[in-house]
């Protein structure tokens, strides 16, 4: 895992820790998120991933690390910090008794807009936000997805430069999930650096560059959705036979095949899936593999009716790296 420390990281953690009594809550987190990219804080319930962003968002305080926002050392100087960032997510802001409206104009207020500039900054998100019909209704009547909404335009009242998102799809239907996307994805392409945590590896999937898996408090792999991807086995191509000779053919040549390029290809043997008719070659996916799996193929005389390519998703990713964690593996160290 490597940590980049250039002035284009819009958020650094070296070493962050964080303990609630003797719970360790964060063990020694390293993150850097260059800016103007989507950082997703992917991990299951109890993980760290709210720890992690109250401590960023100067919310809550570290007790070791180097933490540098928006170029800000978060030690001495969380009052410029605060300047830089915007956050919403599970402490949100939204009063449900007052409208849409008037929760802008009170963080227009908080921001010491003039009057003028807060009606327009309000206006200009709420028609934004497709929030301008219900602005004057009280915000208990919105929808969860339209509080959602409300609640990031807010957070645009100050013009941050960089995002905290706990969770921000939490409980949306994927109407209004995928709406969440497209702002997130007009945020970034605007220059802003969102840092997001979610449970849903399918957004982290979607909308982030790099993506780190939080476990018991510790990272325990970072990268890319495609990078993570690899990390787990599980790829395959798949060959579909309509003709159970040319299957049967198939299979004999496929057991009797080694590739030596090709490790998980000369142990396949192919798994025969009789019914269906269809063989299963273990592949990571990549072009390299396919292709030498294609040229095989064509060498031995195979030619099957359907390929399909079956690369693991970040189900697979979490479930290998959170699901069989033992904690008791993991050697103790004191936290003070
Ligand atoms: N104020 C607190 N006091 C004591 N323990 C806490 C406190 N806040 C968090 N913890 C503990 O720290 C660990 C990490 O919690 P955190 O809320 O950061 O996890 P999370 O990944 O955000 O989980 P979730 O997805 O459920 O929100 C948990 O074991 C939690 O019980």
């Amino acid at each position: 895992m490597t940590t980049t420390t250039s002035h284009s990281s819009a958020i650094v953690a070296k070493g962050l820790r964080k303990a609630y009594g003797d719970k360790t809550a964060l063990d020694g987190i390293d993150l850097a998120v260059p800016t103007g990219s989507v950082f997703a804080l992917l991990g299951p319930n109890g993980a760290g991933k709210t720890t992690a962003v109250k401590i960023l968002s100067t919310l809550v305080t570290a007790d070791a690390g180097e933490l540098r926002v928006g170029g800000h050392d978060l030690a001495t100087d969380p009052q410029a910090v605060r300047a830089a960032i915007g956050v919403t997510g599970q402490f949100s802001a939204v009063d449900g008794l007052i409208t849409g409206e008037e929760n802008m104009l009170l963080m227009a207020d908080l921001h010491l807009l003039s009057r003028r500039e807060g009606r327009r900054t309000a206006v200009e998100l709420l028609e934004r936000f497709d929030l301008v019909e219900a602005a004057k209704k009280p915000v208990s009547t919105y929808s969860g997805g339209m509080k959602r909404r409300l609640d990031l335009a807010m957070t645009l009242v100050g013009g941050p430069r960089i995002i905290f998102l706990d969770e921000p799809t939490t409980g949306l239907d994927p109407r209004s999930r995928h709406a969440m996307w497209g702002i997130i994805r007009e945020l970034v392409s605007g220059g802003v650096t969102v840092f997001l945590t979610t449970q849903y590896l399918e957004e982290a999937d979607e909308l982030a560059d790099r993506i780190a898996v939080l476990n018991n408090g510790r990272l325990a792999a970072e990268g890319s959705a495609d990078e993570l991807k690899r990390l787990v086995p599980g790829g395959h191509v798949r060959l579909r036979f309509t003709d159970p000779a040319a299957y049967q053919a198939a299979a004999v040549a496929l057991r009797e095949a080694t590739l030596p390029r090709t490790p998980g290809f000369a142990r396949a043997g192919g798994t025969p899936m009789d019914e269906a008719l269809s063989l299963q070659i273990p592949s990571d996916g990549s072009q390299r593999e396919l292709r030498s799996i294609l040229d095989w193929l064509d060498s031995a005389g195979i030619e099957a009716d359907e390929l399909t390519v079956h690369t693991p998703d970040l189900d697979d990713v979490f479930f290998a790296l959170t699901g069989t964690a033992d904690v008791s593996d993991q050697p103790e160290e004191a936290v003070r």
